[in-house]
C-alpha cells in the first residue's frame, strides 16, 4: 500500500508519520509537498504541527494550499484521509469534516498522554480495535476544543461518526478526563461516508515500545487491513 504524508510549511509530525509507516509497518510512503497538485497514493496523512504558524486559526491557511484541492477530490472519490491534530484542524477548515476547533478551554497548550475510548470500531481506521477499547495516546495542542452545533452533534452520534472520546483509564467518559473542553469529550470524528478521519491525539507517537507505548498501532493496522481488503483508491 502507498501512503502520502502531506508536508505544509510548519508541519512537525510528518517525519514521525513517515517513520512509523515505513519502518514499523514496512509501507511504501512518500512525502507530498503542499504545493504539489497531484499524487498517486492509497491513503493521505495530514500530519500534526503548526502549518503557517497557526496564524489566523490553526489550519485556516493550510486549507488553501494547492494540495488541498486534490485532497478534497481524493476524499470525495472515497480515498482514505487521516488528519492528526493539525491535520484534523485542516480537515475542519477545508469542510471535509463538520464543526470547528476552539482554543483549549483552559487556554494552555496540553502535552501529555490521554485515554481514548473507541466508540466505533467499524471504520477503516478502527477495524482492528474492539468496541469501547481504551487507548493511551499522547496529545500536544493548544486548539483542540472541538465544537459543533447541537444538530450536528446529534447527527454525529446517530451516525456513529464519533470515533474517539476522551475517557479515564477505566474507560469512563468524564469531565476530568477531558483535556481541552471538547464537546461530548470528542477526540476524533469521521465523515458521513466513513473515509475521512480527524483525531487530535497522536497515534504516530505511540506506535513503538521504545517510545513508551504501542496503542497507536491499532489505527495504522486498521488502515492497512482495510486497504489490503481492496478498498476504493480515490
Ligand atoms: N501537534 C499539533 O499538531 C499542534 C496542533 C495545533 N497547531 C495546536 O496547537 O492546536
Amino acid at each position: 500500500m502507498k501512503f502520502g504524508v502531506v508536508v505544509f510549511p510548519g508541519s512537525n509530525c510528518d517525519a514521525d508519520c513517515n517513520h512509523v509507516l515505513k519502518n514499523v509497518f514496512g509501507q511504501e510512503t512518500v512525502y507530498i509537498w503542499h504545493k504539489d497538485d497531484s499524487f498517486d497514493v492509497d491513503c493521505i496523512v495530514l500530519p500534526g504541527g503548526f502549518s503557517y504558524g497557526d496564524y489566523l486559526r490553526a489550519g485556516a491557511i493550510a486549507r488553501f494550499s494547492p494540495v488541498m484541492k486534490k485532497v478534497v477530490e481524493f476524499a470525495n472519490a472515497g480515498g482514505l484521509v487521516i488528519g492528526i491534530c493539525n491535520g484534523f484542524q485542516i480537515l475542519l477548515e477545508a469542510g471535509l469534516l463538520p464543526g470547528a476547533m476552539l482554543r483549549n478551554n483552559n487556554l494552555h497548550f496540553r502535552c501529555h498522554d490521554v485515554y481514548l475510548r473507541v466508540e466505533n470500531a467499524n471504520t477503516p481506521f478502527t477495524n482492528k480495535a474492539f468496541a469501547k477499547q481504551v487507548l493511551k495516546v499522547p496529545i500536544a495542542h493548544g486548539e483542540g476544543n472541538y465544537y459543533c452545533e447541537s444538530e450536528t452533534l446529534e447527527k454525529l452520534i446517530a451516525n456513529g461518526q464519533v470515533v474517539f472520546r476522551y475517557c479515564n483509564a477505566q474507560g469512563e467518559v468524564t469531565d476530568e478526563a477531558n483535556p481541552n473542553g471538547s464537546l461530548y469529550n470528542i477526540a476524533g470524528i469521521i465523515n458521513e461516508k466513513g473515509n475521512v478521519l480527524g483525531m487530535m491525539p497522536h497515534p504516530e507517537r505511540c506506535s513503538e515500545k521504545s517510545l513508551g507505548g504501542e496503542d497507536g498501532k491499532v489505527i495504522w493496522e486498521s488502515i492497512i487491513a482495510y486497504l489490503e481488503r481492496g478498498a476504493n483508491r480515490g
